[in-house]
């Protein structure tokens, strides 16, 4: 059954993430905040997602909107960048869209990061909807308005908080969503347990076949729950002054090992790897003990990841992190685990500390 759960800023509703199960709402919701038959639509995916979902979209969206026009770009990690950003410009001005004008990203986190990062540019800023079709972008991406492309290869170094006007997340898109995609996507939600919800953690490993098998109702129960843990936090914290960092646990040498591999790795098997060197630090730190630290291992390699790789330099990695936008001078702000369910923000690690953590999963 659909889901309506809604996010706030400064106590006040600021969009609603409707959990559907398909596209037939689509238009309702977009005609409920407001947007008239004259305003135009510019259906923003990539080339992946576009022959399986985009004419679907568009006819429905043609019967009740005037102008309704489709931007697609090749899909890939290594396609999040400042010209892809260019031609999408380009064809807003060309199509002579104005600030009434609305953004729909039809897609997965490189779509929902890209278009909303177009949208909070173009004119200064036109409204966006994020419509995700990956696991990682229904848990993760789509919500919480962090916006950007990559840049120098670095992860996400230009962007733009910027909060989209509706999520409509249809969950039936991930019957199509290769289970490479799908591992992608548990790399985020086990990390949603590990940092906020011990309960959902062991919840996830209880029910690990149901979810690799896809089951509707639990997939449903899942998304819901990672959704709920990601608005609480972006809740409080929208601009990541303070506690916003504690979603990012993961993704410091995360992200520097999927810089590293050249994208050639997806952004939640990095994630899952850096899960697994910082709760080897936390438990180095003396919070983990060995067996929570086996365990998520074991956690990490029954929903598919790898807990090793090979043929990345430590040192690369190590030198990588120095570019982490948590960076605070020298210093980098590390995510690491209290326990199971409490996670924290400790700046103290040494970079033999941090070299440690790397090697734990990064073999040269
Ligand atoms: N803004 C945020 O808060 C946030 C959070 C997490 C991740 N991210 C970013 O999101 C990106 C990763 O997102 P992703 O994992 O969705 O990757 P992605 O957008 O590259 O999508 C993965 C692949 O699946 C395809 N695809 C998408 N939906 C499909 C479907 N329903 N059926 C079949 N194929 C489909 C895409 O074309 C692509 O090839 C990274 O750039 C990461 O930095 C951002
Ligand atoms: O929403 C957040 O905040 C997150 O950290 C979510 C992460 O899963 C996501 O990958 C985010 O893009 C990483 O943030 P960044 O600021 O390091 O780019
Ligand atoms: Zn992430």
């Amino acid at each position: 059954m659909a889901q309506s759960i809604p996010v706030k800023a400064n106590d006040s509703i600021i969009y609603h993430i409707e959990l559907v199960h398909d596209f037939s709402m689509l238009p309702t919701f977009l005609q409920q905040l407001g947007y008239g038959r004259t305003q135009k639509i510019c259906i923003v995916t990539d080339s992946n997602v576009a022959p399986l979902y985009a004419r679907d979209v568009q006819d429905l969206l043609e019967k009740e909107f005037d102008t309704v026009i489709l931007h697609t770009f090749e899909a890939g990690e290594h396609n999040k960048n400042l010209e892809t950003v260019n031609t999408l410009y380009q064809t807003l001005i060309e199509q002579h869209f104005d600030r009434q004008d609305l953004l729909i990203a039809l897609g997965g986190g490189v779509v929902g990061d890209l278009t909303g990062f177009t949208a909070a540019t173009y004119l200064r800023g036109i409204d966006f909807i994020q419509v995700p079709t990956t696991l990682l972008s229904q848990v993760d991406s789509s919500i919480g308005g962090k916006t950007g492309v990559d840049f120098m290869q670095y992860k996400n170094m230009v962007g733009a908080f910027y909060q989209p006007k509706l999520v409509y997340m249809n969950l039936s898109v991930l019957q199509s969503l290769p289970s490479r995609q799908i591992v992608s996507g548990m790399g985020e939600i086990i990390k949603h347990g590990l940092i906020k919800d011990d309960a959902y953690y062991e919840w996830l490993m209880a029910h690990h076949d149901a979810i690799l098998a896809l089951e509707p109702a639990v997939m449903e129960e899942m998304i819901a729950r990672s959704c709920d843990i990601k608005r609480e936090v972006v809740e409080h914290d929208p601009t990541e002054k303070g506690e916003r960092a504690l979603l990012n646990f993961g993704h410091t040498i995360g992200h520097a090992i999927e810089k590293l591999c050249g994208f050639s790795l997806y952004h939640g098997e990095c994630v899952g790897l850096g899960i697994l060197a910082a709760a080897y630090l936390s438990q180095k730190q003396g919070n983990l003990t060995k067996e929570q630290l086996a365990g998520i291992s074991q956690c990490l390699a029954a929903f598919g990841f790898q807990t090793q790789i090979g043929g990345i330099s430590p040192d690369a990695v190590l030198s990588a992190t120095k570019s982490d936008k948590k960076m605070v001078g020298s210093q980098v702000k590390f995510i690491l685990l209290h326990t199971i369910g409490d996670a924290y923000i400790y700046r103290e690690l040494s970079d033999a500390q941090i070299l440690d953590g790397i090697r734990y999963v990064c073999r040269a």
